[in-house]
């Protein structure tokens, strides 16, 4: 399934903050969006996930979803947005409440996502007795429930210490293998950007507009080898010229407003 950003541009009142974005992610694709602080990242992706209706152009999904898709699209937030009064299990469950699954068929999804995120022997574990990163572990645990297409990124790793993100990146890069879940990634950290995604889209500043769309073309299961790591950070250099002077500029609005 394929999820398309057709000539998307918003305001909010006399603010504009994007403007014409137009990229295509397809099945099984990771697009990282960089830009500097403010130039509309957060909102186009409230955008591309329904939670916010454009000014002008769409956001469109092509194709057929995964099997057993319950939501093709679903969200994974920097703060974990944990439910602290449930476990790790119920959690994780809780995206599978309202759906038509028995409870066995529940059981069977939770129990796999668990596993899948090395999350097995904490099921019964509540979101305080969890270090950060296992938190977004359980948060990427419950995006998966749902067996989505695309998952929808907003800053997932920027609450926590740069070992942990090292270790989330890694495991992040086992559950892209197979090549069936995609991801919309939204970052300031042009590292995350190179380890993880197949294109990067590069936004102005405010409003955003597409200032260039990067390929990355080494395989992602080789980019934590050192080798790799050279030339992801010369790519990396090369991201950071493009959007450098616009960071500055977005960084003193941010410090006058
Ligand atoms: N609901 C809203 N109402 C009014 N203005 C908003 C709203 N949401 C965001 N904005 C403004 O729109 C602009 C873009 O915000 P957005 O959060 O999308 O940018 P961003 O690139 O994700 O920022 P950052 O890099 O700092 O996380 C900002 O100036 C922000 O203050």
């Amino acid at each position: 399934m394929d999820l398309i950003a057709q000539g998307i541009s918003h305001r909010f009142d006399r603010l504009e903050v994007l403007d014409d974005v137009s990229f295509t992610v397809a099945a099984g694709e990771v697009v990282a969006i960089v830009g500097p602080s403010g130039c509309g990242k957060s909102t186009l992706l409230s955008i591309l996930g329904g939670l916010l209706q454009p000014s002008a152009g769409q956001a469109l999904l092509r194709g057929a979803p995964p099997p057993g898709c319950l939501n093709p699209l679903t969200f994974v937030f920097q703060d974990f947005a944990l439910l602290p009064w449930a476990s790790v299990a119920e959690n994780v469950a809780f995206p599978l409440l309202h759906t038509s699954l028995s409870v066995a068929q529940r059981t069977a999804v939770v129990d796999d996502v668990l596993q899948r995120t090395g999350l097995s022997d904490f099921r019964a574990v509540y979101p305080k007795q969890l270090s950060g990163g296992m938190r977004q572990r359980v948060g990427l645990a419950r995006a998966l429930a749902v067996r989505p297409a695309i998952l929808l990124m907003d800053e997932p790793l920027s609450a926590l210490d740069s070992q942990t993100r090292e270790l989330l990146m890694e495991d992040f890069v086992d559950l892209l293998a197979d090549g069936t879940l995609g991801a919309v990634y939204v970052t300031h950290n042009l590292e995350e950007a190179v380890r993880l995604a197949d294109r990067i889209v590069v936004l102005s500043r405010r409003p955003g507009r597409i200032r260039k769309i990067v390929n990355v073309a080494s395989p992602r299961h080789s980019r934590g080898d050192a080798a790799t790591r050279a030339q992801l950070l010369e790519l990396q250099n090369e991201l950071w010229v493009l959007i450098r002077d616009e960071a500055i500029d977005a960084e003193r609005e941010v410090q006058h407003a």
